[in-house]
């Protein structure tokens, strides 16, 4: 079911100490502009690699879904990968069906690519915080 690795998401206290180190000591080009995206409750930068992203998430509030993990990792750290998925409800049909959990309340929201996404638990998925992404359409 599962389709590109879209998107490697790392947590960080600080995008702009992250950018720093993507660009001026890993030599990354391609780097986004951060934006907000309080919906996910997250701040968000993608660095682009040639095959999927690294994707810089910061807290928006001390409401985020990430705090606790930046809690226990003061100074970030790898947080999620990102599968693309065809169509995000026949994934979270299938993923039920196989008894998965799918977190929040289990309804889609729409992501940092504006297309929809949903996160499975870490404890069932062998340690790794999973995102499916409905792959955007392409452009004809
Ligand atoms: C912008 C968007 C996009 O790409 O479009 C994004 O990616 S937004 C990315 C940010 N959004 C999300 O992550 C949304 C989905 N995430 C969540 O619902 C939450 O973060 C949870 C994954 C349920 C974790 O919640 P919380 O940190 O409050 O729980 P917790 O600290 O009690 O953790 C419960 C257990 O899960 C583990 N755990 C927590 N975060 C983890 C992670 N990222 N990877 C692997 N394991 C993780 C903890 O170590 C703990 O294990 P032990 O029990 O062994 O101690
Ligand atoms: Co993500």
């Amino acid at each position: 079911m599962i389709g590109n690795l879209n998107h490697v998401g790392v947590a960080t206290p600080s995008i702009a100490d992250s950018i720093k180190l993507y660009r001026d000591i890993l030599g990354a080009t391609k780097i986004g502009e951060p934006f907000d995206l309080p919906a996910q409750g997250v701040k968000v930068c993608f660095i682009d690699t040639p095959t999927a992203q690294i994707e810089l998430i910061e807290p928006y509030d001390e409401t985020s879904p990430i705090t606790g993990f930046l809690a226990k990792n003061p100074k970030g750290g790898q947080h999620h990968v990102c599968f693309e998925v065809a169509d995000i409800h026949d994934a979270v049909a299938e993923m039920r069906a196989k008894g998965v959990t799918i977190l929040g309340t289990g309804e889609p929201r729409i992501g940092a690519h504006g297309t929809p996404v949903v996160f499975l638990h870490p404890k069932e998925m062998g340690g790794v915080l999973i995102e499916l992404m409905e792959a955007p359409k392409e452009a004809h």
